[in-house]
C-alpha cells in the first residue's frame, strides 16, 4: 500500500485546532520591462505579423500581500501571469527577480516555487476531495509520516472549509468548492508564491468573497498571492492590498490598493462618491472617460501614496469590511503569523521534497487504479464493443476459415479485423490524451511528479485494457469463423493482432501528445488508411517506386502479412472445398497470387514492436519538450 494513502483514506485526528499555515520562506518577485510579443496571421496581407501583448511591464509582487491583476478583457492580465509564472514565456522578454536573483523572462521555470492555479479545471473527477488531497500529500511530502500528511490534509480541508465535503468525488464539488480543492491542493508543499488565474470567475457573490477572503488570510500569513481579477464587487475589493491595472498591455495603476482613488484623481479622474472604486477603474481601463491613458499613468505613477497622511485617502468613503464567510481572517488576527507559529515547529524539521521516482510511479499507479474502478463503464463499453463487432463478424463471415471457395471472404476478414484492432487502439488515447494533457501540465508545472512515473502509470492502465479487448474479440471471432484452432497459428494470430494494436496505440499517444485533438481527429485515421492500403491489395511489385519506403515501415501492412501467414503459411495442407471447382484449394497459391508467399514473421514483427517502441519514446521527448520548453 502507498504510504498515507492506504485503504483507510479517513482523516481521523486528536486534536481539532486549526492552526495556520506559514510558508517557509518569503518570496518578492520584482519584474522590469516584460514584453511579450507573438506572431499572428493578417488574413487580410495573408502573412505573420508581430503583436505585442505585453508592453513593457514593471513592478513589484511583496509576501504578505494579495495583488489583484485587473483590466479589461483582452488587456493581457493571463499573459503576464503565465510569464511571471513561468507557465508560459514564448515570445516574452525582460527581467524578473525572485528576491533579488535574477532571471530572464523567456526561461520556462517556475519562479521561486511558484504554485500556478490556473482557470481550467485541473481535478481529476473519479477521486474524492480527501483521496485527492492524500494522494498529492503521498507525491509532495515524502519527508512526513503517515500521520503526519493525514493531519497536514486535514488542517488544510479544515482551513479552507472543505472538511464536510472529504467524502465527495471531485466531480460533484460546486464550483467554489473546486477552486478552494485548487488551493488546498497546492498548499500541501506550503508555497511561498501563488498566482491564480481568474479565480472567482463563474462563481457567486457569496463564494468569490469566501474565496478571496481565504487567499487574504493567506497572504497574511507571509505568502506572495497574486490573482487575475475582472470586476470585483467593493466589498471584495476591500480585501485586495495592491492593485496591478493593466490596458491594452500597459500598466495603468501599479500600488496599494488604498491609494488608487487619490492616484486617479491626481490625473483628474475623480471617482464619484459612493461608487465601487473597481468599477471606476476598469470604466478607465476600458477607455470610456475621454482621457489619454498612456499620460494618465505616467501621472499616476508619480503618485506616491502615504498611509500615514490624513489627507487623500482618509476623506474618501470606504465600505466597512463584512466578517470573512470562513472566519479565518478573525483567527489569523489574533495569531502570530510568522517564526513561532506551533504549525511551523511541528513541521519544522521535514524538508518538502517529492516522492522518489519508484514511489510516485506507485503513488499515480494506485491513483490510475482508483479512477478506473469508480469509472469502469468506459472499460466495460470498450470491450464490449469489441465482443459486439466480433459476433458481427463471427456471423457475417461464419465458417470462411476453413473452406476454400471463401478464402477471399477470410481474407477480408483478416484485413477488417487488423482494421478495427489499429483504430481502437489508436483512436481511444489520440482523442483522449489532449484531454489528459490539461491536468498534466497543472500537476507537472507544480511538481507534483516526474514525466517517467507518469508515463509508466498511464500506461500500465491503457496497455492491459487495450490488450483485454482484443484478446477478447479474436478469441471470439477467431472461433466464430472456423480458423484454424492449431496452438502455433492461433498464438501467433493473436499476437501479431495485438501487437498491432499496442504499436497503433503507440501511434495514437504521439499524436494525441502533438497535436490538438481538432487536427488529431482527422490526422490518426488518415495515417492508419495511408497504412493499411499497403500489403492488402497492392502488392510492392504494384507499389511505384515513391511510394515503396511507406510499404517498408507500414506496422500495419507487417502485422496483416503475419496474420495471413499465420492462417495460410507454414506449409498449411489443403482446404476443405465444398464447391466443384476451388481456385484456393491449396494456400500456397493464394499466398504466391497476394505476394506473401515469403513473409518474414521476425522480421515484421520487430518492425512492429520497434514502431512501438520508437512511438513511445517520441512521445515521452514530445511530452518532455512540451512541458519544458513552454
Ligand atoms: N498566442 C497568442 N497568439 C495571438 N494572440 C494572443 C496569444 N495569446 C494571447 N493573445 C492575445 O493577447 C491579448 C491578451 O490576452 P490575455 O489572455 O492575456 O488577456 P486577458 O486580459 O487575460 O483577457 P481575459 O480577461 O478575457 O481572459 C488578447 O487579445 C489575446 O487575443
Amino acid at each position: 500500500m502507498t504510504p498515507g494513502v492506504t485503504e483507510d483514506m479517513s482523516l481521523e485526528r486528536s486534536n481539532n485546532n486549526v492552526v495556520p499555515l506559514l510558508p517557509r520562506t518569503t518570496v518578492r518577485l520584482e519584474f522590469k520591462n516584460i514584453t511579450c510579443t507573438v506572431n499572428t496571421f493578417a488574413l487580410n496581407k495573408l502573412r505573420l505579423e508581430q503583436r505585442q501583448i505585453l508592453k513593457g511591464l514593471s513592478g513589484c509582487f511583496r509576501p504578505g500581500e494579495l495583488t489583484a491583476i485587473m483590466g479589461p478583457s483582452g488587456a493581457g492580465k493571463t499573459t503576464l501571469l503565465n510569464v511571471l509564472a513561468g507557465y508560459s514565456t514564448h515570445g516574452a522578454k525582460g527581467e524578473i527577480a525572485v528576491n533579488g536573483i535574477c532571471t530572464c523572462a523567456s526561461h520556462s521555470t517556475g519562479r521561486g516555487g511558484v504554485r500556478y492555479i490556473r482557470q481550467q479545471d485541473d481535478l481529476r473527477a473519479h477521486l474524492t476531495v480527501n483521496e485527492a488531497m492524500l494522494l498529492a500529500a503521498a507525491l509532495k511530502l515524502a519527508d512526513f509520516t503517515t500521520p503526519e500528511k493525514k493531519e497536514k490534509v486535514y488542517e488544510i480541508l479544515a482551513l479552507l472549509g472543505l472538511t464536510e465535503t472529504a467524502r465527495t468525488l471531485c466531480r460533484d464539488l460546486s464550483g467554489g468548492q473546486r477552486r478552494r480543492l485548487a488551493v488546498a491542493l497546492e498548499l500541501l508543499s506550503d508555497p511561498s508564491i501563488m498566482f491564480l488565474d481568474e479565480p472567482t470567475t463563474g462563481l457567486d457573490s457569496s463564494a468569490s468573497m469566501s474565496l478571496i477572503s481565504l487567499l487574504n488570510s493567506l497572504a497574511r500569513g507571509g505568502r506572495t498571492l497574486i490573482a487575475t481579477i475582472h470586476q470585483p464587487s467593493a466589498l471584495l475589493f476591500e480585501k485586495i492590498d495592491s492593485v496591478y491595472c493593466l490596458e491594452n498591455g500597459r500598466a495603468l495603476y501599479n500600488g496599494p490598493r488604498q491609494g488608487l482613488i487619490p492616484a486617479l484623481a491626481s490625473a483628474g479622474l475623480r471617482c464619484p462618491p459612493y461608487h465601487n472604486p473597481a468599477d471606476f477603474l476598469m470604466e478607465v481601463a476600458s477607455g470610456e472617460y475621454e482621457v489619454d491613458l498612456i499620460k494618465a499613468a505616467k501621472v499616476m505613477a508619480q503618485y506616491k501614496y502615504d498611509p500615514t497622511a490624513n489627507g487623500s485617502w482618509a476623506n474618501v468613503p470606504t465600505i466597512p469590511a463584512l466578517p470573512s464567510p470562513l472566519d479565518i481572517s478573525t483567527e489569523l488576527k489574533t495569531k502570530p503569523l510568522l517564526g513561532n507559529s506551533k504549525h511551523q515547529k511541528k513541521y519544522s524539521k521535514h524538508m518538502y521534497r517529492q516522492a522518489g521516482p519508484l514511489m510516485q510511479t506507485w503513488i499515480l499507479l494506485y491513483r490510475n487504479y482508483l479512477m478506473t474502478t469508480r469509472n469502469y463503464s468506459l472499460f466495460m463499453y470498450r470491450v464490449a464493443a469489441h465482443v459486439v463487432i466480433a459476433l458481427i463478424f463471427g456471423y457475417l463471415y461464419s465458417g470462411v476459415g476453413n473452406e476454400a471457395s471463401s478464402v477471399l471472404g477470410n481474407y477480408v476478414y483478416l484485413y477488417g479485423s487488423m482494421l478495427l484492432v489499429v483504430y481502437t487502439g489508436k483512436m481511444s488515447v489520440t482523442l483522449s490524451f489532449p484531454l489528459e494533457m490539461n491536468i498534466l501540465r497543472g500537476e507537472y508545472f507544480n511538481r507534483w511528479y516526474n514525466l517517467g512515473p507518469y508515463i509508466i502509470s498511464i500506461l500500465a492502465v491503457e496497455l492491459p485494457f487495450q490488450m483485454i479487448s482484443c484478446v477478447s474479440y479474436v478469441v471470439l471471432s477467431y472461433w466464430l469463423t472456423d480458423n484454424p484452432l492449431e496452438p502455433t497459428r492461433a498464438t501467433l494470430f493473436l499476437a501479431t493482432v495485438v501487437a498491432t494494436s499496442l504499436c497503433a496505440q503507440a501511434w495514437g499517444y504521439f499524436i494525441g501528445s502533438t497535436t490538438p485533438t481538432k487536427i488529431a481527429v482527422f490526422v490518426g485515421p488518415v495515417l492508419a488508411c495511408l497504412f493499411s492500403v499497403f500489403g492488402f491489395c497492392l502488392a510492392l511489385s504494384d507499389t511505384p517506386y515513391a511510394f515503396r519506403w511507406l510499404h517498408h515501415i507500414s506496422y500495419f501492412r507487417a502485422g496483416f502479412h503475419v496474420a495471413v501467414h499465420s492462417v495460410y503459411g507454414f506449409n498449411r495442407t489443403r482446404i476443405n472445398c465444398s464447391k466443384i471447382y476451388c481456385h484456393y484449394k491449396t494456400p500456397k497459391t493464394f499466398l504466391i497470387e497476394m505476394d506473401m508467399e515469403n513473409v518474414d514473421v521476425g522480421g515484421n514483427m520487430a518492425l512492429v514492436l520497434s514502431t512501438t517502441v520508437l512511438m513511445h519514446l517520441l512521445t515521452c521527448t514530445a511530452l518532455w519538450y512540451r512541458l519544458n520548453k513552454r
